[in-house]
């Protein structure tokens, strides 16, 4: 056999992820117990008997293959086992074996697992003509391993199966469960779909297809071991792999079409699938046949669209059952797909392994037969690896990369050799002499494969906690309610369903069948109770109608109320709605008052922050005033200390200068007089005539001589009333000034306050008082206001050690005041000194004309003759304008 090379493969590398993974499975795999292929081989009838042959079944699992065998046994005998190859099987099907001997010996136990949850593949392998599809399908009269391994499981699960579409193909090969109603929901379109003639499956009655009919027609046995307590429903698929493509016989696309390939995936527990592919679920073996016909039929005209042969494809048919526990009442399924457990049996019917030489194919079938070749041949070395890996691993060596993907059939089936499960091959032979190489390759497969290990399928769990039994309870429930029913006591279908009831009947429930004769003593005494319940229920509901009636009653007159009530509600309903209008008006002025109270409020916070502000700089600016009158009191003082001070200085200053000037006038006046005495003595002693100027000067001196007094006048008035005052020597003759006037006001009455004992001055000049009156002493205040007094005029004299005296007027005027008495107002005053001629220094005059004036008063500037200036030197008058003092 010419071998043929591999589809290049796109390698992918791993993730740790998936290394771990890989790793993970393969630990748990490795941890597993595991079973060997079971490998079987059946050898078909020869066509004809003069057909040779070269195969020979030794016993019941061993054949014996030679090409002379036949020869030999005519010829030879003797030598007869030295070039024959024996083959040891499982078991070796004669060519008389039966379809059923197989079926019970090969796919029973698959049917087992399939219902316990477990996945199997059984494959048949063999030469084109061998008896592969004879065996897996068989025909009208002898059914295969297909329709019979139907037939048991429906026949199984018959009681047992859920309502269709409760559970639902997720298309990622996994099963969602349906809600009762969404179930029905799909049935009632479904129904829709079938009376409209659109429905894909669209199963007839099984007497209407008459192979279907006769496949169908043997009664089976059925197994045991089914949970009881599970609904079961099953889903097929169909799957044809032609040149390395995938392609679904069942698929919707119009049979004149090209079937599309379909991708393989692998699903979320590493199982592999064809995404996309049509599962249908059957509820009999009459539909699942039926629509596998229809599979068939479909790959018969897609082939002949492709121009290809059935017997060179291969076919892959899924019987998958889906399972899933009952609630607590045994009615429904619980609605949780975790508890769904999805087992699957997949019967292949591989396509015949021929030498491509031997058929002298080219072209088309030249193609196919290489595909053919190069999938079993694939599948063979998939196998030998994974014993090598297998031999390997006990030895501690690295495993081989078993290379799946290079084929659609195994990559498809790779689930099966990697993870767990059980696999099972027929190998089909012709036992005739011109298949004697095939055949002998086959053989080889076939004892390779046997010492491949996959590891054994885990049991599935599912207990949920629920009592078991509880769907056997329901259906005796339901079938006491059914005798009831046909017994005349329509009430019991009103019954709901109790497995509690049933439960209660005996200890030995659930053990006995529901065929047996104690089910039936069961189902009695349960007809007896659910009797006995439907009277009580009948008393009760007696008593209820009475309870009824009287509620009801209740009820009419709590109506009755209610209607007055309401005519109340809503006539205080309007009031409310009146009240409420009403509120919501005062609302929302309340709500404008209270919008203008804010904004005064606000107004007023700023108005209340402005007086604030203002109070501040208020306070501010009488601080600062404040300060300012501390700073200005402060100035004052310091300005009217400084002032006194000032004052002070200057009146020392003043009285230093006129002590000075005095002194200085005096020393003038002694030189003067030094001059006056040297011309008088001159005069004297030269004889000159007599002058006026010389008498005068004589009389100057003699007058100074006789110790005249020299009187000086300090007169110190206010300016408006200066009083002349007029000062003459004792013995001289009086001068009147003119000037001197004491008043201007000849209508004034003077009141002259004077001492009682004046100082006599001996001179004439006094102060002249017009209209006077003078007292001593002032007793009465009436003298003041009394003769229409206007003036005053206090006379006050003081005498100092040296003798000379001061006379001070004192003047004023007299203003009578409102409560009667008077008042004086001083105004003036005058000072009058009287130097003592014992004690006064000789003053002399120069005797030339520039006397200059003494004093800062006005006085004659200018003495024209000696006469004058000899008068004059007894007299001087000095006035003063500055005011001295003021009382
Ligand atoms: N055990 C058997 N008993 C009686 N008839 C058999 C048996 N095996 C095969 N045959 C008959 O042999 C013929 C060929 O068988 P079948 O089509 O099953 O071979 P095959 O291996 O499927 O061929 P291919 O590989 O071409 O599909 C059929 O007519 C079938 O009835």
């Amino acid at each position: 056999m010419k071998a043929v090379p591999r589809t290049p493969m796109r390698v992918v590398p791993k993730t740790p992820r998936m290394q771990q993974t890989v790793e993970k499975q393969r630990r748990d795999t490795s941890d597993k117990a595991r079973d060997p292929v079971n490998v079987f081989c059946r050898v078909r009838p020869l066509q004809s008997d003069g057909d040779l042959t070269s195969l020979r079944v030794k016993n019941s699992t061993t054949i014996a293959l030679n090409p002379q065998d036949q020869l030999l046994q005519h010829h030879k005998p003797h030598n007869a086992n030295q070039r024959e190859i024996q083959y040891i099987f499982k078991h070796v099907f004669q060519p008389d074996a039966t379809q059923q001997d197989v079926y019970a010996s090969v796919a029973q136990p698959l049917v087992e697992n399939l219902l316990k949850g477990r996945n199997s593949l059984l494959f048949t392998y063999g030469v084109t003509g061998s008896g592969k599809t004879y065996t897996m399908t068989g025909n009208l009269r002898h059914r295969g391993i297909m329709p019979r391994c139907l037939d048991v499981l429906f026949r199984t699960i018959s009681d047992y199966q859920a309502k269709k579409f409760v559970f639902k193909p997720d298309k990622l090969n996994g099963f969602e469960i349906l809600s009762e109603e969404d179930a029905l929901l799909e049935r009632q379109h479904e129904m829709n779909q079938r009376f409209a003639g659109a429905g894909r499956f669209a199963f007839r009655h099984k007497d209407s297809d008459p192979e279907i009919a006769s496949q169908a027609s043997v009664e089976p046995i059925p197994l045991l071991g089914l949970d009881e307590d599970n609904m079961f429903s099953v889903f097929v698929t169909y799957i044809e792999i032609y040149n390395n493509s995938v392609y679904d016989l069942l698929e919707d696309s119009g049979i004149q079409k090209t079937l599309q390939s379909k991708i393989i995936r692998e699903d979320a527990n590493r199982h592999m699938f064809v995404h996309g592919v049509t599962e249908v679920e059957v509820k009999t073996v009459e539909e699942a046949l039926e629509v596998f016909q229809m599979g068939q039929k479909r790959k018969r005209m897609g082939h002949t669209v492709l121009n290809a042969e059935s017997s060179r494809s291969h076919s892959v048919f899924n019987i998958r059952l889906v399972q899933a526990p009952t609630d607590s009442q045994g009615e429904n399924v619980v609605q949780d797909r975790q508890n769904i457990t999805v087992s699957q049996l997949s019967l292949v019917d591989l396509a015949g392994s021929e030498r491509s030489s031997r058929t002298k194919n080219t072209g088309v079938r030249l193609r196919e037969a290489g595909n053919i070749n190069n999938s079993l041949m694939t599948l063979r070395t998939c196998l030998e690896y994974l014993r090598e890996n297998q031999l390997s691993a006990s030895n501690g060596l690295a495993p081989k990369k078993v290379p799946y993907r290079d084929s659609k059939i195994t990559h498809m089936f790779k689930n099966y050799f990697d993870g767990e499960g059980q696999v099972s091959m027929i190998v089909c032979i012709n036992p005739r002499i011109e298949d004697y190489d095939e055949n002998m390759q086959v053989m080889k497969f076939a004892e390779m494969t046997q010492e491949v290990q996959i590891a054994r399928a885990t049991p599935m769990k599912q207990d949920l906690g629920l009592t078991p039994g509880r769907r056997k309870a329901n259906k005796l429930f339901k079938i006491a309610i059914n005798n009831l029913n046909e017994l005349g006591i329509p009430e019991a279908k009103d019954l709901e369903v109790d497995v509690g009831l049933v439960y209660s009947l005996g200890p030995d429930f659930p053990a006995y069948e529901m065929d047996s004769p104690e089910a039936e003593i069961k189902i009695r005494e349960l007809m007896h109770y659910l009797e006995q319940r439907i009277e009580k229920r009948k008393k009760l509901r007696a008593n209820l109608d009475i309870k009824c009636d009287s509620f009801r009653q209740m009820l009419m007159n709590l109506d009755r109320d209610n209607l007055q009530l309401r005519t109340e509600l809503a006539s205080l309903k309007a009031v409310y709605k009146q009240e409420r209008d009403r509120s919501a008006a005062l609302e929302k002025k309340v709500r404008i008052h209270e919008s203008s109270i804010d904004v005064l409020n606000n107004t007023l916070s700023k108005q209340e922050r402005q007086i604030e502000e203002l109070t501040f700089k208020l306070n501010e600016k009488e601080n600062m005033l404040t300060q300012k009158e501390h700073e200005k009191e402060k100035q004052k003082k310091k300005f009217s200390s400084k002032l006194a001070v000032e004052s002070d200085k200057n009146k020392r200053e003043f009285e230093l200068k006129l002590r000075e000037q005095r002194a200085k006038l005096q020393e003038r006046m002694r030189i003067k007089d030094e001059k006056l005495r040297l011309v008088s003595n001159i005069l004297q002693s030269e004889d000159l005539p007599s002058l006026p100027r010389s008498q005068s000067s004589e009389n100057i001196l003699n007058e100074k001589d006789r110790g005249a007094y020299t009187v000086r006048t300090e007169v110190s008035s206010v300016p408006a009333t200066r009083t002349d005052i007029y000062a003459t020597p004792r013995h001289g003759a009086a001068a009147a000034n003119n000037r001197h006037r004491r008043s201007r006001s000849a209508g004034d009455k003077w009141l002259e306050h004077r001492a009682a004992n004046p100082v006599p001055l001996g001179t004439i000049m006094q102060p002249y008082l017009k209209n006077r009156k003078s007292v001593t002493k002032l007793t009465d205040m009436k003298e003041l206001t009394a003769h229409g007094t206007t003036k005053y005029c206090l006379v006050s004299q003081d005498a100092d050690t040296d003798g000379d005296v001061e006379t001070k007027l004192y003047k004023g005027n007299v203003i009578p005041t409102c409560g009667g008495g008077a008042q004086v107002v001083f105004n003036d005053v005058e000072c009058l000194k009287q130097k003592s001629p014992v004690h006064s220094p000789t003053r002399k005059r120069p005797s030339n004309g520039n006397i200059s004036a003494l004093g800062g008063g006005a006085v004659p500037s200018t003495v024209t003759s000696a006469q004058d200036v000899a008068s004059r030197c007894n007299l001087g008058i000095e006035g003063h304008s500055s005011k001295k003092s003021k009382i």
